[in-house]
């Protein structure tokens, strides 16, 4: 279970476009010093560094706690197994795009306009949004089991992922829904039909999230695979089919 030790506030350079104070959920526990509150994106991660360096960020109990990632193309029902995996195995499922979707919709957001832009055009929101929230939501759930749906999406989520939270908590494995690109596009574009209200399930966002994924994300499933982190899924069978596979996985990897 999470336990903050101090609030204080801290900024970030918004993300190449100027200097800007991180909004108020993103000031939990990380240690900033109120001196260096406006710095430059270079320097926040510096200070970030340094400021590792000298406390823990965190009063934990005993264990840290365990993440399973949730990796897989657009609409291969990362979010449908993460519902059945919350039921059947008591997990909290953090969605960043659900994540960054509520703080696009929360007033006084500054980051509502930049994360539509993003969603839209199907680009990865840089990641010290997306960590800040993933790390909030998982302080506040106080649960110690997480599914992290749809993160680590590039490069960059995987970098910040290490800066901010790898010490603080346990990766257990990489759970990859394998499912061909067009199975995905007609699962989205029938999501979007039954009224998701999604600005992305439509085709001219599914092709540049396809992209995306093609490009920044699969390199990121290798990554893992190669270290041998990865539990592959065929996500073409019907959702309780798929499940029973999920299933195998958890119990295999001492899940009850
Ligand atoms: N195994 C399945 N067979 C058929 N349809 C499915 C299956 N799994 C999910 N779906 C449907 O496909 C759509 C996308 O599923 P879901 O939202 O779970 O995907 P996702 O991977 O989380 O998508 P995204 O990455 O875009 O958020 C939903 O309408 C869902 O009901
Ligand atoms: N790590 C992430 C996850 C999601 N996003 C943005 C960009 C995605 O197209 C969008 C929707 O995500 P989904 O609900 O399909 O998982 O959210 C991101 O920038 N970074």
């Amino acid at each position: 279970m999470w336990r903050a030790i101090t609030r204080i506030p801290k900024t970030l350079d918004s993300l190449g476009q100027g200097v800007a104070v991180l909004p108020q959920q993103f000031q939990h526990s990380q240690l900033y010093n109120n001196n260096h509150n406006i710095c430059s994106k270079t320097n926040y991660l510096s200070l970030h560094n340094q400021a590792s360096l000298i406390r823990p960020k965190y009063r934990m109990s005993s264990a840290k706690p365990k993440v399973v990632f949730v990796l897989g193309g657009p609409g291969a029902g990362k979010g449908t197994q993460c519902s059945k995996i919350v039921e059947r195995f008591q997990f909290e499922h953090l969605s960043a795009g659900d994540l960054l979707r509520e703080e696009r919709s929360r007033e006084g957001s500054e980051y509502g306009q930049l994360i539509e832009e993003y969603i839209r055009n199907g680009k990865i929101v840089p990641v010290e949004v997306t960590c800040s929230l993933l790390e909030n939501a998982m302080k506040n759930s106080g649960k110690s089991r997480f599914l992290i749906d749809g993160f680590p999406r590039n490069q960059d989520n995987l970098d910040g992922w290490n800066r901010q939270m790898s010490d603080k908590t346990e990766m257990q494995f990489v759970l990859f829904f394998d499912c061909a690109e067009d199975v995905c596009v007609k699962r989205c574009l029938g999501r979007g039909q039954s009224g998701s209200g999604r600005s992305d399930d439509n085709m001219e966002s599914l092709k540049k999230r396809i992209q995306t994924y093609n490009n920044d994300s699969l390199p990121i499933i290798k990554y893992f695979e190669n270290a041998g982190q990865v539990k592959r899924i065929d996500a073409s069978p019907d959702a309780d089919k798929v499940f029973q596979e999920v299933e195998r996985v958890f119990l295999a990897n001492g899940f009850q």
